[in-house]
């Protein structure tokens, strides 16, 4: 069966080709269609043989007068395979940018999607991950093209035979070191004995990535871009996109999920608590505070406020921006600015309330209530508390003028 490719010929596409038979079969196939292309090597200096495919796919494109860039990758720390992955899409996107074009080719195909479908199946992730990889992908502003995709490796290695492609076997693609590997060598030839599974998981792969992106898109209409929102409005979205939103927080906060922290934490901006506070990492909190949930960064350097002063005045003249006329018969002077304390009430006309409650009726978040400005007098009777409460109950006699800057 011949290969064919639907690209197009006006475009500059950036081809990975790493000397193995894949990316060397759609070099041949670039050529062949005529497409406008520079290549990329990356030599990740693991084996000692790696510079005989520098060489192969250096010699190809002095053959065929297409530019080549050979990078080396020194990769020290992490996990191998994904460290140098995400340095290989890093100075591919360079390269990219420095012509100018959003294309970014590699030579992924059918069974690399069956693997990466098992891998994530074994590991764990979400449904948008179980779609594994899509022909075309649009990241930031580049678009990396898979056009291989649909074609087996069994179709690719008979193009190869057939065309007497030149290419080179990286070794440990053969070992079982690997989990991937393991899953290549053992798992997806027992799979391909009991049925037709390449086009079963190219079919999973495309249902979960529509269904995937309808999610994402509903979530992204209803998540404001602080990443707060409204509980009863939360509570009408379908519980597909709820998890989703949890999802989209965790991975706009570049913070590592489980599908079992998602659930826990649905289960507790569930529960009947009006007042939550739910750890990300150590470095962000969820808080749940009645009908509102928001996230708030954990600043160690936060201090208290301490800017805050009262100004007492027997007439407005100057006064800042919040001030309240109080009037009252007596009240004990000097008159304080503080914050709330256990046992603190308040005075109303019909009798008294502790302020805890009147917080809890008021529906005043937890977070917020150690924030509040309390202004008592000296006896302890709490005057005003801003933009919450102010004592009717002093008398009309005599005026006084408190004023708080913020
Ligand atoms: N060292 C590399 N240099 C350039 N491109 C690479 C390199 N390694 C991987 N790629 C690109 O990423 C694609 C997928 O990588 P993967 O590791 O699955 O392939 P491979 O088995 O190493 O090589 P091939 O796909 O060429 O047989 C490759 O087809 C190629 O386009």
């Amino acid at each position: 069966m011949a290969l064919k490719l639907k690209l197009d010929s006006t475009k500059l596409y950036v081809l990975a080709v790493s000397g193995g038979v894949d990316s060397m079969v759609l070099f041949d196939l670039f050529v062949k269609h005529n497409l406008n292309f520079v290549v990329v090597h990356f030599n990740h200096q693991k084996r000692a043989e790696s510079i005989l495919d520098h060489e192969l796919v250096e010699s190809m494109c002095t053959l065929h007068h297409i530019p080549y860039h050979y990078i080396k990758l020194k990769i020290k720390n992490g996990n191998f395979q994904e460290v140098s992955r995400n340095a290989r899409y890093k100075n591919l996107e360079f390269i990219a940018e420095q012509y100018h074009t959003p294309y970014i080719v590699t030579a992924h195909h059918l069974d690399d999607l069956a693997e990466t479908i098992m891998m994530k199946l074994i590991r764990g992730s979400n449904l948008l991950g179980y779609a594994a990889m899509q022909e075309v992908t649009h990241i930031d502003k580049f678009i990396y093209l898979k056009p291989l995709l649909n074609y087996s490796k069994e179709e690719i290695s008979l193009y190869q035979q057939t065309h007497q492609i030149k290419f080179y076997e990286d070794h440990t693609n053969l070992e079982d070191t690997y989990s991937r590997n393991r899953v290549r060598h053992h798992l997806i030839p027992l799979l391909k004995e009991e049925n037709d599974v390449l086009t079963h998981l190219k079919n999973f792969s495309k249902q979960s990535y529509l269904a995937a992106s309808y999610i994402r898109k509903e979530s992204n209409n209803f998540l404001s871009k602080d990443l707060s929102f409204h509980l009863s409005s939360f509570d009408a979205l379908h519980d597909a996109v709820k998890m989703d939103v949890i999802s989209l927080i965790f991975e706009s906060l570049k913070i590592d999920k489980t599908f079992k922290k998602i659930e826990t934490i649905l289960a507790q901006l569930k529960s009947i608590k009006p007042n939550i506070n739910i750890t990300l990492n150590k470095h962000y909190h969820m808080i749940k505070a009645y009908d509102f949930v928001y996230i708030e960064h954990i600043d160690k350097n936060k201090t208290r406020n301490d800017e805050n002063c009262l100004m007492i005045s027997h007439n407005k003249v100057d006064l800042p921006k919040i001030w309240v006329e109080l009037c009252y018969n007596k009240l004990d002077f000097p008159i304080q600015l503080r914050k709330r304390k256990p046992g603190d009430r308040l005075s109303f006309t019909y009798g008294s309330k502790k302020l805890k409650d009147y917080l809890i009726d008021k529906k005043i978040a937890i977070s917020d209530r150690n924030n509040l400005n309390v202004v008592v007098d000296s006896s302890g009777t709490i005057l005003w508390i801003p933009g919450l409460y102010l004592n009717e109950t002093l008398g009309s006699e005599h005026k006084i003028y408190l004023s708080i800057k913020e």
